[in-house]
């Protein structure tokens, strides 16, 4: 029997695709060979020496240490555009909630009193406080062009937008996805100070901390609109709230609630909702179960945020899955042990990605324990097993 913890709801859809005969998943199991998550906090968490495989359903891999997993060999799966229709969404909404003010709009419509007459002359008059603004014509700024802001930029440009984006990063995939009609942005600060509305849309790491910090605040344009549903420390909220405080931002929508902005008067403050549709909740559950279960079963790597993509068809051979580092002559002392074993290859993928690497081997027999015990001692061998 395989074992599946979970942490986090998990969409019954994608746990349905462990089949219970060979599988147990539950939240307790004490020694499984893979975990599930969403956005669970793995940091400072220790998770024993069974584990080969964590899949985060979802986009956001900042909750887990993936250095840490990586030198031990342990892909991090996660479903790279699963929800990314659903935060579109809530950035539509976002930028709407702010454009027409619209939460103020309903406290006020809310909390009036008297009969329909009264409230009828209240709101005439009242109204006036939430004038707000059209997005049609206005140019919002994308930072970040991956799963999310490549729809998020290509909605905005259906609504009739000035769109310009950045991502020094950006992959081809998205180059294809994205609008012809989003106009690249030079610099963070080139897309800042030219945006009526900036959203951000990038992983969190230490390139991305505090990007949007207290200097690039003052570049932006003087009433416009901040929307993060990327991570908090993305932007440095205590210069969000000093820009809000003095009027350089109308309004920052975000979803991630913190002391900080939680009660700010313009601060519009989501409880991370971005992926909580039952859409994105299956598309993630079912993309990372495949992934782990083929990972388990076959030794495939798809979706790893830490390891190549080595994806071999099973042959009828016995294979063996190797992690390790992206050092010289890895494979050939691999091989050298398997020979010595009077092993023959039948089938072998070797991808490196930065400094690691991974080799799926099929093999004509079975691998003899004190041969796999000899190739996990090779000093950069990291994890090995069969399958
Ligand atoms: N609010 C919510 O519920 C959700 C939040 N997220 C957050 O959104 C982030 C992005 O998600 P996806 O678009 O699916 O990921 P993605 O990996 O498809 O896209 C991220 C993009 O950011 C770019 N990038 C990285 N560093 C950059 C920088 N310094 N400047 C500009 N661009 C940079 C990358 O090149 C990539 O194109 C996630 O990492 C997560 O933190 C994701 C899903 C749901
Ligand atoms: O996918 C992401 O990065 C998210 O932030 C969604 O988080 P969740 O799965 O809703 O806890």
């Amino acid at each position: 029997m395989l074992k599946i913890r979970t942490y986090n709801n998990i969409s019954p859809l994608g746990l349905e695709k462990f089949p219970r005969d060979r599988y147990e998943v539950a939240s307790e199991i004490q020694h499984p060979d893979a975990i599930l998550l969403r956005s669970f906090d793995l940091h400072g968490v220790e998770i024993p020496a069974t584990v080969k495989a964590v899949g985060r359903a979802g986009a956001g891999v900042n909750n887990i240490p993936v250095s840490e997993y990586t030198q031990r060999g342990v892909p991090v799966f996660n479903a790279p555009g699963a929800n990314a229709n659903a935060v579109k969404e809530l950035v539509l909404a976002g930028m709407l909630l702010a454009a027409r003010k619209i939460c103020d709009a309903w406290n006020y419509a809310k909390h009036l009193e008297g009969d329909d007459d009264s409230i009828h002359h209240q709101v005439e008059k009242g109204k006036k406080a939430f004038v707000g603004f059209e997005l049609t014509g206005k140019t919002l700024g994308v930072l970040g062009l991956g799963a999310i802001g490549v729809k998020v930029a290509n909605a905005a440009i259906d609504l009739g937008m000035n769109v310009i984006g950045y991502d020094p990063l950006l992959t081809v995939e998205s180059a294809w996805m994205l609008s012809s009609k989003v106009a690249r942005a030079s610099s963070v600060d080139d897309l800042i100070s030219r945006s009526d509305l900036v959203t951000l849309h990038v992983p969190l790491g230490e390139q991305t901390r505090h990007l949007i910090n207290g200097p690039r605040l003052g570049f932006m344009k003087k009433g416009a609109v901040l929307l993060n549903f990327s991570r908090s420390p993305v932007v440095d909220e205590d210069a969000v709230r000093a820009a809000l405080d003095s009027g350089q931002l109308q309004t920052y929508v975000c979803d991630f609630p913190g002391q900080a902005l939680l009660s700010h008067a313009k601060a519009i403050v989501l409880p991370h909702l971005g992926a909580s549709t039952h859409e994105a909740e299956e598309n993630c559950a079912i993309m990372v179960a495949e992934r782990v279960r083929d990972f388990l079963e076959n030794g495939n790597i798809r979706h790893s945020v830490n390891f190549p993509e080595v994806v071999m068809p099973r042959s009828q051979g016995h294979r063996l899955a190797i992690a390790n580092e992206n050092v010289p002559n890895m494979v050939g002392q691999i091989s050298s042990a398997l020979a010595e074993a009077n092993l023959n290859i039948i089938d072998l993928l070797n991808k490196s990605r930065g400094d690691y690497a991974y080799t799926l081997i099929d093999l004509n027999a079975a691998v003899p324990a004190e041969t796999l015990e000899r190739i996990g001692s090779i000093k950069g061998v990291l994890s090995v097993r069969t399958l």
